[in-house]
């Protein structure tokens, strides 16, 4: 079996498809993570997917794939630039993880050229709409190497 990955998206993302689509897209949230579970499954790795709007709930998710999961895709949406407890819990549980963004935040206002996790992650994606999930999941799926098999 390959890797396991977990798919964390943030506040608003259950929005996705009718949220502001000339920036985010017009796929929903259940299509996105259906297409991500396939997507997975077609490179011989398992995908879970979580949504919360709730900082604390996607902490509690992070804590909980602490020797269950071996990489995590997340897109924490508004959390990206205010939230130290989700990057302390993404350290805290010693998982390499994907930051993705649907948008290039660079573009956008200042407040959001910050992120509390780019400099802990594997690698940031970003700018490429919905189609970074594919990306991220490519990488995670094919060249990441979980750290109980590094042990
Ligand atoms: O592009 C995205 O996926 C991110 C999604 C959000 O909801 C914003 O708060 C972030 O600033 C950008």
């Amino acid at each position: 079996m390959g890797n396991s990955i977990l798919l964390i998206n943030g506040p608003n993302l259950n929005l996705l498809g009718t949220r502001e689509p000339h920036i985010y897209g017009h796929t929903t949230l259940s299509e996105l993570e259906t297409s991500s579970v396939e997507h997975a499954r077609s490179l011989g790795a398992e995908l879970q997917v979580f949504q919360s709007n709730h900082e604390g709930a996607i902490i509690d998710r992070i804590q909980e794939a602490r020797g269950n999961v071996d990489v995590i895709i997340i897109n924490p949406a508004a959390y990206t630039h205010t939230s130290v407890g989700i990057r302390d819990a993404l350290a805290g549980v010693d998982i390499p993880f994907i930051e993705l963004h649907i948008s290039n935040t660079h573009t956008r206002e200042t407040f959001r050229h910050h992120s509390y996790l780019s400099d802990k992650a594997v690698a940031v994606i970003m700018g490429f709409g919905v189609h970074g999930y594919g990306y991220a999941i490519d990488h995670a799926a094919k060249n990441i190497t979980p750290k109980k098999a590094q042990a």
